[in-house]
């Protein structure tokens, strides 16, 4: 579709498939257990030369530089998490439409998501534990990360269409600077709730155990769907709309 003729619906319908990817990604780092070893600086200190830090960021770190010689990071929809030092790309620039206003550019919230996702998501889905498999883990968790990062800054684009729909609401707050209201503005508590509801659904329809006589699932899910509502509930929707807000924000510039 056309960016052009982006439509609340259509910004709305977006994220409804990408909660598939996060659940799906979700259940995949599940897989595992925590595994911490994976995100403390003193596993890899020492082994890996010219470089600092977890076992994670060295696999992110990496793999960023590959895709952003790809072209990845020209698509407006999608952040590096380390975006210093990016090799340039090398691929023939794609003309992606020019839907968002150019300070939008300037938005990537990756450092809160990254300290959000280690701190406090990852152990409220993730069994506690040991395995040694960590290279295994840290590649679930990029796939994690890149997920969530896709669908919080994808709030970008749903706020430049609430603010096209009715600029006459938004302007005065953000002329004056005025967070709380552009907040309220922009909330659709409706529309949340489905979400919560939705994506617990989805949670139990895709993390059950598949049998072929029906007998295999006994309540018990890959990821506990309740878990999966309060991440969109506590975390996914508030970062989302943290960036509608930064956003908007700028949207006068
Ligand atoms: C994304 C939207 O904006 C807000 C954020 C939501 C979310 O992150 O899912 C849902 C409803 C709104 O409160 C939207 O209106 O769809």
């Amino acid at each position: 579709m056309a960016k052009n003729s982006l439509t609340l619906e259509s910004v709305r319908h977006s994220l409804i498939r990408q909660e598939d990817s996060i659940i799906f990604s979700l259940i995949e780092r599940a897989h595992f257990p925590i595994n911490s070893p994976t995100y403390s600086q003193s596993y890899v200190s020492n082994s890996i030369p010219a470089f600092s830090g977890s076992l994670l960021r060295f696999v992110v770190k990496e793999t960023e530089a590959p895709l952003a010689k790809a072209g990845r990071y020209a698509n407006p929809e999608e952040h590096p998490f380390f975006p210093e030092d990016l090799p340039p790309s090398v691929v023939p620039p794609h003309n992606f439409a020019k839907f968002l206003h150019p300070p939008a550019a300037s938005i990537n919230i990756n450092q809160d998501i990254w300290d959000t996702y280690i701190n406090k998501l990852l152990q409220l889905f993730v069994a506690p534990g040991d395995d040694g498999n960590y290279a295994s883990t840290a590649a679930s968790d990029l796939v994690c990360l890149q997920a969530l990062s896709r669908r919080i800054h994808y709030g970008k684009l749903v706020a430049e269409v609430k603010f096209r729909e009715s600029p006459q609401e938004y302007e005065p707050a953000i002329r004056a600077k005025d967070r709380d209201t552009l907040m309220k503005l922009l909330t659709f508590e409706k529309v949340e709730e489905a979400v919560m509801k939705r994506v617990a659904k989805k949670a139990m329809m895709f993390g059950q155990e598949v049998t072929l006589n029906n007998d295999g699932n006994h309540g018990k899910y890959k990821v506990d769907p309740s878990v999966v509502s309060r991440l969109y509930g506590d975390w996914i929707m508030p970062l989302t709309k943290h960036v509608e807000v930064e956003y908007l924000l700028r949207r006068l510039d």
